[in-house]
């Protein structure tokens, strides 16, 4: 059991609290039962969350690496925190926040605020209060909490990394450029405002690469860098999307940021050969969409849809895109990243519109109207489909990728024996994945084809999941069964959907497959995080309305 107790200013623009599965006990105010609307200065709403409740995944100690004490850990974007606060889930909204957090005195809860302290519960000495403080104006789904056996390493001067005690010494080494990398995005962006800047490491069953929980960047054991996550810290969590029609602006801005990050970090062409991966990301959303989606609109239309079901690469890829687009235009990196420094500084603590961007961004380039009147804004944000314009990007890191799967696209059956696993050992595990990216956009390969790459690049013993993902995708496609297992392993051993999703649809749509994907996803439905057995369900067509008798 946890017990949290939260205190957060309500917005009085907005009198109701949007609540979902929650069971209130009982509502005060000033300690008086209360109907509302009623002049108030402090609300109590008790209450108890639901165990269906969507932003909340509660794990087995069988479902952790421990496997002595249970787990939980939160995920409210978009409009989830509503089923664990009863609050104004909407990121209009900007608000502190204080908490109390009681949990058995084995396990250590953290969340998306500086720590403020711990003590033994007064009223039950088996169990521990601990405190925290966001002194910083955040909208609900930054709101988090996770609660298990967990352990911290150092790893910068206001760094920590958390996670059960099995991953901490690992996650130390692989987060250990934390601190240069929020050096770097202070440089380009501007102060770091959050004091702390932890991350824990979850579970496999968590849905997402990473979540950008301020002062706790929530990430998984998939995921690689965390630039991504840094540089929310100043799009998305300090200046956010007035509603989610606007995701863009979070998460397009996030990755010309990261990818900044990378070009101080690593080198130009590096971001360059990102930004190439990138655009093949946002094919892949088209593609799985449908070119006539409205969703692939870079500003869409949320009206009626649940924006779990919108999801997609589009907002950060042609975000991105449009912003690169952008500072080409108007004069290169330096200059553009001075109107992203100049955007974050303007629009700091509040919530914007893609409206208020546009008319910041002609103000601040008003001696270049003429050449922003040239954009075709209209096919940008309200057209669906790929962007307008495609940057020519710089292809230094890309042509040993594009190279080897020309090859391998060109070869017939005669030409097989001439590839060999040197081919592969001067690519980085970046170009591997571009080089199977390159492969995933074509017709299958043949299955002697897939069969041979695997004989000369041993493809299969590749854990790193961004390759994995890749890999076993292109052989479900080319039809290879012995692979299936192996796609439907990994598509239940980690949760997350960007890898999860299209592996079980890869299988779903290899027809002498499909029943067997079907009986392993009811076999794990139970044991997956709710958004994502949800959002599966509806890749699968299995019908949830009677989950119970399957
Ligand atoms: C146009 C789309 C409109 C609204 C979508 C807003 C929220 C969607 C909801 O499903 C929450 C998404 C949370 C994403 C969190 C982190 C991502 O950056 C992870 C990206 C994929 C991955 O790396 O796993
Ligand atoms: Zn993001």
């Amino acid at each position: 059991l946890v017990t949290l107790t939260c205190e957060c200013q309500i917005s009085t623009f907005e009198s109701t609290l949007d609540s979902s599965d929650l069971s209130v006990v009982s509502v005060t105010a000033n300690g008086q039962p209360v109907s509302l609307p009623s002049s108030l200065s402090v609300l109590m709403v008790t209450y108890e969350t639901s165990p269906s409740a969507t932003a909340l995944q509660w794990l087995t100690p069988e479902q952790t690496a421990g496997k002595k004490h249970p787990y939980l850990f939160s995920q409210c974007q978009a409009h989830h925190c509503r089923s664990m606060i009863p609050c104004q889930d909407t990121p209009s909204i900007k608000h502190t926040y204080y908490a109390q957090v009681s949990v058995p005195k084995d396990l250590v809860t953290v969340m998306s605020a500086v720590r403020d302290g711990q003590e033994v519960d007064p009223q039950d000495s088996g169990r521990i209060i601990y405190r925290f403080r966001q002194t910083v104006p955040m909208p609900s789904y930054l709101i988090a909490i996770v609660a298990g056996a967990l352990e911290s390493r150092e790893i910068g001067p206001r760094s920590r990394v958390w996670s059960e005690k099995e991953f901490v010494d690992k996650a130390a080494f692989e987060f250990s450029e934390t601190e240069a990398m929020l050096k770097t995005a202070e440089e380009l962006a501007g102060p770091y405002v959050w004091g702390q800047y932890d991350v824990l490491v979850l579970p496999p069953s968590f849905p997402y690469g990473g979540m950008e929980n301020p002062c706790l960047t929530f990430a998984t054991p998939t995921l690689l860098v965390i630039a991504h996550e840094i540089s929310h810290s100043w799009t998305g969590n300090l200046v956010t999307n007035k509603t989610w029609e606007h995701f863009w602006l979070n998460e397009g801005h996030t990755v010309y940021l990261e990818r900044m990050i990378g070009r101080c970090l690593e080198s130009e062409q590096f971001r360059q050969f990102k930004a190439i991966g990138g655009w093949k990301d946002l094919q892949d959303s088209v593609n799985t969409f449908g070119a006539n989606n409205p969703l692939t609109n870079l500003v869409p239309s949320l009206q009626d849809v649940n924006p779990d079901d919108a999801f997609s690469s589009v907002p950060y890829e042609k975000g991105f895109a449009l912003l690169y687009h952008l500072e080409e235009q108007l004069g290169g990196p330096e200059v553009f990243m001075g109107f992203v420094k100049s955007y974050i500084q303007r629009f700091a603590y509040s919530s914007v519109t893609t409206e208020e961007w546009k008319n910041y961004l002609f103000a601040y380039f008003k001696d270049k109207v003429d050449i922003l009147n040239k954009v075709d804004w209209n096919a940008w944000m309200f057209t669906p489909g790929m962007p307008p314009v495609k940057p020519q990007y710089d292809t230094t890191m890309a042509d040993a990728c594009n190279a080897l799967s020309q090859r391998w696209l060109q070869a017939k059956d005669q030409d097989l024996n001439s590839f060999k696993q040197s081919d592969v050992k001067t690519l980085s595990s970046h170009q591997v994945i571009e080089f199977l990216s390159l492969l995933l956009q074509e017709d299958p390969l043949p299955l002697t084809h897939v069969k041979k790459m695997q004989e000369v690049y041993d493809l299969n013993a590749y854990m790193n999941a961004e390759i994995r993902f890749r890999w076993l995708r292109l052989c479900v496609r080319s039809r290879w069964e012995e692979v299936v297992p192996l796609a439907l392993k990994m598509a239940t051993d980690q949760g997350r959907m960007k890898f999860t999703r299209p592996l079980f649809r890869e299988v779903f749509n290899f027809e002498k497959f499909r029943d067997e994907a079907l009986r392993v996803f009811l076999a794990h439905r139970a044991g997956m995080h709710p958004v994502t057995s949800g959002l599966v369900s509806k890749d699968l067509k299995v019908d949830v309305s009677n989950a119970a008798s399957q």
